[in-house]
């Protein structure tokens, strides 16, 4: 047995704003991913997959059957004959391990289920991440959803706020084009709970909630205005400042020694850096106008490209 393919994914903008209403746009990321499997000869590596998804099954057991009902008897007995999640997802980067494993249950084992093949209105969207978002906080405490909703359906999704989200198109790449989003391998696992604590922390002083309102809200929405127009542009000149902005106020959330990094980039223009999901390690998303220039001011570092301009 072998079920199909799920996406880790990116989200692009949002980080944070999304928690207060701001806007977000996350993409898959087909690079890694991941598929239910059974075992044949059992490694650590299975083993311990295996392990995960039997505590993983206990916690399915006790979400209310009004909001969605799993066969729970075919999942145990999978799990007891050897199944696992194979991935190559790195866990704790910020784009969605949990998410994956999360649709790849759902899709397999919750009945009259969503599904990507008929017309999803934005009830059904609305639903499926009610769900989702049921289901991973099993992982995350408290979870939006949009990860596992993001790989499920392999479509880029627009958060216009909370209750208003869309499956969104968004422009082609130029296989060309000598811009692009990339990823920086801080190579710290990262943890989103404590850091999403230190925000909401930080949200009880005035003069934090209103530096999100005034200045990374804004940027944040203005960012994915432009990315989805396609007025890159603008994008640049929006991104500097969100840049600007997470330096100066999200500090806990940079690993140190990409403060200065951060701070090249800015002062260069070779590229700016930004938050990939909640940071404290894991992946750092970086935007730049000429890719071949930001590889040699990044030099050493690993750098993936995700999309070109
Ligand atoms: N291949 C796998 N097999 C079994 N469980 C897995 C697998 N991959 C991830 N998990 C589960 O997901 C957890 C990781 O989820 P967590 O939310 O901490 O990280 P993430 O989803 O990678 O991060 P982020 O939300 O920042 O993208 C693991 O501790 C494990 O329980
Ligand atoms: C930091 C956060 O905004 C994004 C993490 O991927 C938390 C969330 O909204 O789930």
């Amino acid at each position: 047995m072998k079920g199909p393919l799920f996406y880790s994914k990116i989200l692009l903008f949002g980080e944070y704003g999304i928690i207060k209403d701001s806007k977000g746009l996350s993409i898959p990321y087909n690079f890694y991913n991941g598929a239910l499997k059974m075992t044949t000869t059992p490694t650590d590596k299975t083993i311990k997959s295996n392990e995960s998804l039997k505590r993983y099954a206990t916690y399915l057991g006790t979400i209310s059957t009004d909001l969605v009902l799993f066969d729970l008897k075919t999942l145990h007995e999978d799990i007891d004959a050897g199944m696992y999640f194979d991935s190559s997802i790195p866990q704790g980067y910020g784009v969605g391990s949990s998410g994956a494993l999360v649709a790849a249950l759902y899709d397999k084992y919750a009945q009259d289920k969503i599904t990507v093949l008929e017309n999803l209105t934005r009830e059904k969207l609305l639903k499926l991440k009610t769900i989702f978002s049921e289901m991973e906080s099993f992982f995350h405490g408290k979870s939006s959803g949009l990860d596992p909703l993001n790989s499920y359906l392999s479509i880029p999704i627009l958060i216009n706020s909370k209750d208003n989200i869309e499956a969104t198109g968004i422009p082609s790449q130029k296989s060309d084009g000598k811009g692009a989003v990339f990823l920086i391998d801080s190579g710290i696992v990262g943890e989103t709970a404590p850091m999403v604590q230190i925000f909401m922390e930080n949200m009880k002083q005035e003069g934090f909630r209103n530096m999100i309102k005034d200045q990374f809200i804004k940027h944040t929405d203005a960012c994915v205005d432009d990315f989805l127009k396609g007025d890159v542009k603008s994008l640049f000149k929006n991104t500097k400042q969100l840049s600007k902005v997470v330096l100066n106020n999200f500090k806990p959330m940079i690993p140190q020694q990409f403060h200065d990094l951060w701070k090249k980039g800015l002062d260069t223009n070779d590229y700016y850096l930004k938050l990939c999901g909640s940071g404290g390690g894991g992946y750092i998303l970086g935007f730049t106008e000429d890719f071949e220039k930001a590889k040699q001011a990044l030099h050493g570092q690993k750098l993936e490209v995700v999309y070109n301009f």
